[in-house]
């Protein structure tokens, strides 16, 4: 199994496990407020859990459990990208430094850095918007710009809050099709209260209850 975790957050009230080989997508879902924002939380370390554990391809991201020395790696060291909810773009950054950022911050000179990031905008439809300001953007626009940049970062696991929420029903196909596209042969775990959605994009579903 590439990403294994058992986790729980005792201030929300979230508990959540899992086992999930290499290459596939869990679907997390269940009402508002059961805890999936939060998982997705955990796993990229921004929030730490009150105990529990969870590696990805063998390596610990934490390990809080009762008989461990306490093991919590900090979220830049995961290899983890987060999709939020909303975008989050760099307001001050056009779309193409947005998704040149992560190979910048890598260390790849500025020139490879736009040359990779053109290529991720060109596979999620978007490299028409590459020298627009993101305050230009629609919110299904917005949102491809947001997953070309957590592609860029080439992550071993990508984690996807609600992809689809910003669309409107006509743009909600063809951008669930280019994330069903995405996601194929990638670790990630997707998000959603649609369950239309989840069996679209998910191998394997993992249900929270409130
Ligand atoms: N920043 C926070 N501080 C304290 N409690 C929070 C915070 N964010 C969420 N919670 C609580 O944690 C629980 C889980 O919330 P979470 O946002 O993870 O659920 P969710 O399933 O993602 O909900 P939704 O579908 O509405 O986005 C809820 O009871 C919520 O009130």
């Amino acid at each position: 199994m590439t990403l294994i975790f058992d986790l729980h957050v005792a201030s929300r009230g979230v508990q959540a496990a899992c086992s999930l080989g290499a290459g596939r997508t869990l679907g997390l879902t269940g009402p508002n407020g059961c805890g999936k924002s939060t998982v997705l939380d955990v796993l990229a370390g921004l929030l730490i859990p009150s105990c529990g554990h969870a590696s990805l391809q063998g390596r610990t991201l934490f390990n809080l459990d009762d008989d461990a020395r306490g093991t919590w790696v900090a979220p830049h060291r995961r290899a983890v990208t987060l999709m939020a909810q909303r975008p989050l773009l760099f307001p001050h950054l056009s779309v193409l430094e947005n998704v040149a950022f992560a190979q910048r911050s890598r260390g790849l000179t500025r020139r490879a850095a736009r040359e990779a990031a053109m290529g991720w905008l060109r596979e999620v439809g978007a490299e028409r918007f590459a020298s627009r300001q993101p305050d230009a953007l629609s919110g299904g626009q917005a949102q491809r710009v947001a997953l070309a940049r957590a592609l860029a970062a080439e992550p071993e696991l990508l984690l996807l809050d609600e992809p689809l929420a910003p669309v409107d029903a006509a743009g909600k196909e063809d951008l669930r099709e280019l994330l069903s596209r995405v996601l194929e042969g990638r670790t990630a775990v997707v998000v959603s209260h649609d369950p239309a959605d989840v069996e679209h994009l998910a191998d394997e579903v993992l249900t929270l209850g409130v």
